[in-house]
């Protein structure tokens, strides 16, 4: 979850890595005249700010520097807790003799002002709100030995941990732990917002995430070609352009959904009702005849035709603007002749679950498919293991894409989206661990059809289908994550998509 507090900015979309913020860093510096230790007072400043309002009860603070700057932005709350009256333990961690530049400075200024440097050696329980001031974006190497143990003893506390730019031993650029990391239960974020934050284990380690640019000049910004965009329902909602007042149903776009062998028709009923409810005009489930005939029963806005035999497709197909296989389809006889016949065809195509796993057996590239994977699906495409996915999944994306083309969307905590363009990669990081339950991924499908057959290309559907679809789970998650199923998904949908969530 994200937020925003007085004293924060909002999260920018533009995220980069530690060596694009140290540029900008020195940028703000060098060219516009911003002394380093102005910087670091800022931050120290905002990051104190952060800390009373998330804490306004906490009285006494445990601070763990490190030796750069990041433990020079925590000696800058020391001095600022310590004069706002807080009780504040300082643990050192590495010779504080090791302080450089502005950092050394901030230190000796919180001595000056009284306060005390301890060595980190056991963590004390009397303690409010603990600050991870250990390492920022400059972690370069494993967290071992005494950062070790100083990070475990942290997660093991029951206080909250406020992280200073980064949790300690995430890696500012992969998201990858680096040992051990620090599991913060807020993360207040300087200058540039880190890609590691979004992607591999960030999600699960900033905890809410706060953000300051420091009052930098925008134009700072400017020089920086980003590597990955943060995107979010928020931002993408202005995709989705309003109907026309005489707009009818032919306008609207006509979804074909194909899959639901038997036993699994369910898969293609949730995707059909999801394309209905992302606004589709017309949806067709092209189905097993084994449950043809009572499928729409269940939903009787939805047509359904029994597919005996891919011939069956040809008048299906005609009238379609978009199609998307894949839910339900199975790896039989039956599903791998409905994909071989659709997979040529050149109309838009979505292409999700086991048409995914029929791809992977016989690869061809598509210009202008949109592919859907969740993480094993993925490795199946690009025959690897799950975790060579889950290790590098901007790295999974990228090759995705460049292997079998169109727009590769690799779903999951931050689901990633890469459509091979000189724009750089998309992440969602919205979305919740409700949302990994049975069909939720069937719901993505038919939702990402029906914005392609309303008229948006392959990408931007594909970006605006995951924003909405992890909006819509997370409306569905404030009944409580555990025990969401993906109807309650589709259920949010309608309110979102439309902006009047909060009726
Ligand atoms: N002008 C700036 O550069 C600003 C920097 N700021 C802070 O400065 C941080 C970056 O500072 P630095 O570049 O000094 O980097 P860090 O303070 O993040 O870490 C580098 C220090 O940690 C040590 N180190 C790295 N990996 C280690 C490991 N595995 N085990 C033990 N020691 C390790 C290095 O030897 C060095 O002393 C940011 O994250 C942010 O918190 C802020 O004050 C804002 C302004
Ligand atoms: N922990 C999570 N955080 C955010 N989104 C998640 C999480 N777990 C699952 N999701 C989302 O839920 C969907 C699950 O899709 P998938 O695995 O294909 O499910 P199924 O095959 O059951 O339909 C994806 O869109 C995925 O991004
Ligand atoms: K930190």
């Amino acid at each position: 979850m994200t937020r925003s507090m007085p004293d924060t900015d909002r999260l920018p979309h533009a995220l980069y890595r530690a060596e694009q913020v140290r540029n900008l860093d020195r940028t703000a510096i060098e060219d516009f005249d911003i002394p380093g230790i102005e910087l670091m007072n800022r931050a120290g400043a905002v990051a104190f700010r952060c800390l009373r309002d998330r804490w306004p009860a906490a009285r006494r603070l445990t601070i763990l520097t490190g030796t750069g700057n990041n433990g020079g932005d925590g000696y800058v709350i020391a001095r600022l807790a310590r004069a706002a009256g807080l009780t504040v333990r300082l643990l050192q961690l590495g010779d504080a003799e090791r302080l450089r530049g502005d950092a050394a400075v901030s230190c000796m200024a919180y001595r000056n002002a009284g306060g005390t440097v301890e060595p980190c050696s056991a963590l004390p329980r009397e303690t409010d709100v603990y600050v991870d001031a250990i390492f920022g974006r400059g972690l370069e190497r494993a967290v071992e030995a005494q950062w070790a143990d100083a990070v475990m003893a942290l997660n093991g506390q029951r206080a909250p941990i406020l992280a200073v730019d980064m949790p300690s031993g995430l890696h500012s650029d992969t998201g990858r732990v680096l040992g051990v990391a620090v599991k913060a239960s807020a993360t207040v974020s300087f200058i540039g917002l880190k890609q590691g934050l979004f992607i591999g284990a960030g999600p699960e380690h900033r905890g809410d995430l706060y953000f300051s640019a420091l009052e930098i000049p925008a134009t700072v910004y400017s020089r920086e070609i980003l590597s990955l965009r943060r995107v979010d329902w928020d931002q993408q909602r202005a995709s989705l352009a309003p109907r026309s007042r005489v707009a009818h149903k032919g306008d609207c776009g006509h979804v074909l959904l194909i899959g639901g062998a038997p036993g699994m028709s369910g898969a293609l009923r949730l995707a059909g009702e999801a394309a209905l409810r992302t606004g589709a005009g017309l949806v067709t489930l092209a189905t097993h005849p084994q449950h043809a005939a009572w499928l729409n029963l269940t939903r009787p806005e939805l047509m359904v035709a029994a597919v005996e035999c891919p011939e069956a497709l040809g008048p299906l197909v005609e009238r379609a603007d978009v199609i998307a296989i894949g839910p339900g389809l199975g790896r039989d006889d039956w599903g791998r002749q409905l994909w071989a016949q659709v997979r040529d065809l050149g109309l838009p195509l979505v292409v999700d679950a086991d048409a995914l796993s029929l791809l992977a057996e016989m690869p061809v590239y598509g210009p202008d498919w949109i592919l859907t994977p969740h993480p094993g699906e993925a490795a199946r495409l690009l025959q690897v293991g799950v975790r060579e996915i889950e290790q590098d999944r901007l790295e999974a994306v990228r090759v995705l894409q460049e292997r079998y083309g169109g727009t590769a969307v690799l779903k999951g905590a931050g689901t990633l989206i890469n459509d091979g363009s000189q724009r750089p990669p998309a992440v969602c990081s919205d979305g919740n661990p409700g949302m990994a339950t049975a069909g939720s991924g069937d719901v993505l499908t038919g939702m990402v059809a029906a914005l392609r057959g309303q008229g948006m290309d392959a990408d931007a559907a594909a970006t605006a289908g995951v924003c909405l679809h992890a909006a819509a789970g997370d409306f569905a998650a404030r009944q409580g994550e555990r025990g969401l199923i993906a109807s309650d998904i589709i259920a949010a949908l309608r309110p979102i998509a439309n902006g009047i969530e909060g009726m």
